[in-house]
C-alpha cells in the first residue's frame, strides 16, 4: 500500500532546544499508527510541524506525502465547546464540506451528512445542540466533521483521553471500520496502553530526540 508520509533526517528545534534530530521514519497507507512517548517529548509538535509542512506545499527532502495538502485533518486535543455552544450537531458536522460556495448545503451535501451521520450512529441525535452531548457524542460529532471534509489522513490528538471505558472503545471500533470504507490513514497520539494494545498497527514510539516505528498485532479485529 505504500507509505502515506515518510520522514528522513528531520531535526525539529524550539527557541533554546533541540526536540528531534535525525528523525526517520514512515507511516503506511490505510494503517492506525498511535504515536507514543513521555508527556512533553514532542508528540504534538511532530505532527503539527507535519501538518505545516503539508499545508504550506514547503518542498524539502525531509519530509515527503503522498497526499495532497488539503486531505489531511487534525483533531484537536481539546476544544471549547460549552453547555451553550448554539450548533447542532448536524451543522456542527457541515462546517468542514469542502468547496462550498452556498451557506446552505446541496442535495449532494445533505445525502452525503445523512450517510456520515448514520455510519457514526448520530442520525437520531442531529438535531440536538452539541454543546448539551456527552463527551463520546461530541467525539462521534468530530469524527463525522472530519469524515465531511474526505480526508486520506486523520490525526487525532488524545480523542479519547476524557472518555469512559466504553465509549473510548466505541470510538475506536467504529473508526476501524470506518477507515477502509473511506481510505482513511490514522494517527493517534495517545497515552493509552490498552487501546494501543487492541487497536494500533502500529506505533511510532518518541524518546531522546529520536522515534522508532514498530509493527504491531491489534488484538481487535473489524
Ligand atoms: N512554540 C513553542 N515554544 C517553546 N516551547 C514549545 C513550543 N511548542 C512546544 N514546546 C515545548 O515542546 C515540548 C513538546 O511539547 P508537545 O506538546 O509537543 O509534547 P507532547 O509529547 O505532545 O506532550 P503531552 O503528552 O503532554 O501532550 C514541550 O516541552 C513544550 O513545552
Amino acid at each position: 500500500m505504500g507509505n502515506i508520509v515518510s520522514v528522513d533526517g528531520l531535526n525539529i528545534d524550539l527557541p533554546d532546544r533541540r526536540l528531534f534530530e535525525n528523525l526517520a521514519f514512515d507511516i503506511p497507507s490505510g494503517a492506525l499508527t498511535c504515536i507514543t512517548g513521555e508527556n512533553g517529548v514532542g508528540k504534538t509538535t511532530l505532527v503539527k510541524h507535519l501538518l505545516r509542512d503539508l499545508k504550506t506545499n514547503s518542498h524539502n527532502h525531509f519530509v515527503k506525502f503522498a497526499i495532497k495538502r488539503d486531505e489531511a485533518f487534525y483533531m484537536p486535543q481539546i476544544r471549547n465547546i460549552d453547555e451553550d455552544y448554539p450548533l447542532a450537531i448536524k451543522d456542527f458536522v457541515s462546517l468542514s464540506f469542502k468547496h462550498r460556495l452556498l451557506p446552505w448545503n446541496t442535495v449532494v451535501m445533505n445525502d452525503k451528512l445523512k450517510q456520515i451521520l448514520k455510519e457514526t450512529k448520530l442520525e437520531n441525535l442531529a438535531k440536538n445542540p452539541l454543546g448539551k452531548c456527552s463527551g463520546g457524542e461530541k467525539q462521534r460529532t468530530y469524527l463525522a466533521q472530519a469524515l465531511c471534509s474526505d480526508p486520506k489522513l486523520l490525526i487525532l490528538d488524545e480523542a479519547t483521553a476524557n472518555l469512559d471505558q466504553s465509549s473510548k472503545h466505541e470510538l475506536m471500533r467504529l473508526l476501524k471500520k470506518l477507515m477502509p470504507i473511506h481510505g482513511i490513514t490514522v494517527l493517534f497520539i495517545t497515552h493509552d496502553a490498552e487501546l494501543i494494545e487492541d487497536y494500533a498497527d502500529y506505533e511510532l514510539h518518541l524518546e531522546n530526540k529520536s522515534g522508532k516505528l514498530m509493527k504491531r498485532e491489534a488484538r481487535y479485529r473489524v
